[in-house]
């Protein structure tokens, strides 16, 4: 059972939900309607957790949706077909949300068949026509088999075929005891679909009955369409008798209040002609459009809500898609695992081309940087001054590469999140893992997990390439086996995790690509550079203590003595990133998704 009591949301001064208090029970399909802009998306939101109300409660049998342990085994939502990663195929977007629940991947392909997508699970979601992926969206709401579904205009897209065969879905859901929501703007669709009617209209309430009802109540309400040739005598004959008259454009009488059998006697008793005597039945889209009609946001009280006596829902669930799922558990047994989370952020990025082009970069640019700038290093060593030759640091030169691969490893962490929020996929991520807390945890693992490798191999493979160059050239080099080289082959490793990690908490308070990479780029590359240009102790300050610059410290083997040690360095940058992702974490934690 979903109960709403009191749900209000305001955007500034617009109030999009109006205190708006319903039940939506087991048993049956309640139609949730509304003509555009009505508020349904915005309490769909609210009531899956992600945006927060200005004021009321939601709760799935007395428990608010962010307290659910495994959402995806107790509510099935689908809001935005179209938020799907484009570079994912179906089966993989799938398995990313059931690994985050513990759902068996076996699964997949079941939930697949059920929505008639059995032969288009390899597909890219990119390639997928609207009405695809409305069924792909009713496969992820269906994948663990949850007693609630909430489906957000899911009839969008589909042909004719679709939209029958998602009637008779819906209705077998039902009747398996499942409580089922369904938003629309479709009225005559959701009198064919829904047992029970929920209609909105300015953000507010305006009917909770039973479809029964409203067909019955809209069928009483005809007009008899009149045509005679003495409309003018007869038009007051009418009005005595208690009927309402107006006038159709051609002449003829539109009559409200007696029906046709009265109006025929009335006539046959005056001997008026009559040409034309036809009932017409108030359509439920018009009936809907008189409901809905004047109920826009305004500050007064709205229309008292239409109440209906409720049939009793068929409360106990039967056996459905589980049942027949051959024998196979569906799930891990208790709630899924901080693995089960990993997992999936793992899947997540391993199936993102973006994120495995950036981590190929690193190692590419950041070695070939380090190379190059070895060899060019090496060339002019035989011209250096004596001091100059004193301060040589072979390994620091070597590993220079960690400008560019500085920059493409936290674009690395930054897309993380921010591809979540550019295809939407972040709606469906939260309505899997509601815990925001666990998720960007999980998400930290994984790029942090990731990271960690691509920067060594970044690191180690400018280092070896590098050291080949400076000795080729007859400059000073070392190898691994110096600990202080290797202290910062490893070092420089930690430090493109860290800056990995920096990227993600960034990406995850500017919510955008483009933001995080031009902040990456400023932050790591511009200010140092300018720096200098700063006036009094600002340029030294800077250099010591500007996170990037100590962080970089960990790179060298000559230290000066001014500056901060190695791992005072790395610390201090590792300290600049855990504040960052503190603050991206109380952002995300209370921002609306
Ligand atoms: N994030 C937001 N900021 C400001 N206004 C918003 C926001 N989200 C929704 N609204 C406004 O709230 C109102 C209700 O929007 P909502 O999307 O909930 O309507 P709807 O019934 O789902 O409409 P549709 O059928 O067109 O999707 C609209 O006026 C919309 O412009």
């Amino acid at each position: 059972m979903i109960e709403v009591r009191g749900l209000s949301k305001r955007f500034g001064e617009m109030t999009a939900v109006d205190d708006l208090t319903f039940t939506v029970r087991p048993g049956e399909v309640t139609g949730f309607l509304g003509s555009n802009g009505a508020g349904k998306t915005t309490t769909l939101r609210m009531v899956l957790g992600l945006d927060a109300p200005t004021a009321g409660t939601v709760t799935f049998d007395g428990r608010p949706f962010t307290d659910l342990p495994a959402p995806l085994r107790q509510v099935g939502a689908l809001l935005d077909a179209r938020a799907v990663h484009p570079s994912r195929t179906a089966a993989q977007h799938l398995s990313v949300l059931g690994r985050s629940n513990g759902i068996d991947p076996a699964r997949v392909p079941q939930v697949l068949e059920l929505v008639g997508l059995r032969h288009a699970g390899h597909r890219r979601a990119a390639d997928f026509s609207l009405g695809m992926l409305q069924r792909l969206g009713l496969a992820a709401a269906l994948l663990g088999d949850p007693p609630v579904l909430v489906l957000d205009e899911p009839l969008n897209g589909l042909d004719p075929e679709g939209i029958v065969w998602f009637r008779g879905l819906m209705r077998q859901l039902a009747a398996e005891g499942r409580t089922v929501l369904v938003s629309s703007h479709l009225m005559a669709e959701m009198a064919l679909t829904a047992d029970h009617l929920l209609v909105i209209g300015g953000g507010r309430l305006l009917a909770d009955t039973s479809v029964e009802a409203f067909v019955d109540a809209t069928a009483h309400h005809g007009t008899v369409v009149v045509r005679t040739p003495h409309a003018e005598t007869f038009d007051s004959e009418l009005t005595d008798a208690g009927a309402t008259v107006s006038r159709l454009a051609d002449g003829a009488l539109d009559v409200t209040g007696l029906d046709s059998a009265r109006i025929g006697g009335l006539a046959a008793a005056s001997g008026v002609e009559l040409h034309e005597l036809a009932t017409r039945r108030r359509s439920l889209e018009e009936a809907f459009m008189e409901l809905t009609a004047g109920s826009d946001r305004r500050p007064a009280a709205g229309p008292a809500p239409v109440e209906a006596p409720r049939a009793d829902p068929a409360p106990t669930r039967r056996p459905g898609l589980v049942a027949r799922w051959r024998g196979r558990r569906p799930f891990v047994e208790g709630p899924p695992t901080f693995r089960d989370l990993v997992h999936s952020e793992w899947v997540k990025l391993r199936t993102t081309r973006s994120s495995r082009y950036l981590a190929l970069g690193t190692v590419v640019a950041g070695a070939g940087l380090a190379v190059l700038t070895s060899n060019s290093v090496g060339e002019q060593y035989g011209g250096l001054s004596a001091a100059d030759r004193l301060a040589f640091d072979p390994t620091e030169v070597s590993l220079r590469g960690h400008l560019v691969a500085q920059v493409t490893v936290g674009l690395l962490g930054a897309l993380a999140i921010t591809s979540e929020y550019s295809t939407g996929t972040l709606t469906s991520t939260l309505t899997a893992v509601p815990d925001r807390g666990r998720l960007l945890a999980a998400k930290a693992a994984v790029l942090g997990g990731a990271a960690l490798p691509v920067g060594l191999a970044a690191t180690a493979g400018g280092f070896l390439g590098g050291q080949a160059m400076l000795a080729r050239h007859g400059a000073p080099h070392t190898g691994l086996r110096d600990p202080a080289a290797l202290r910062a082959v490893l070092g420089g490793g930690a430090y493109l995790a860290s800056t990995g990690l920096l990227g993600l908490g960034l990406g995850s308070l500017l919510r955008n690509t483009s933001g995080a990479a031009s902040t990456l780029f400023g932050g790591m590359l511009i200010v140092p550079a300018l720096s200098p240009a700063l006036p009094g102790p600002l340029p030294r300050w800077m250099a010591t203590y500007w996170p990037t610059r100590a962080g970089a410290q960990v790179m060298t083997v000559h230290r000066d003595p001014a500056l901060l040690g190695p791992a005072a360095g790395l610390g201090l940058m590792g300290a600049a990133t855990g504040a960052t992702l503190a603050a991206a974490y109380a952002a995300f934690r209370t921002r609306d998704a």
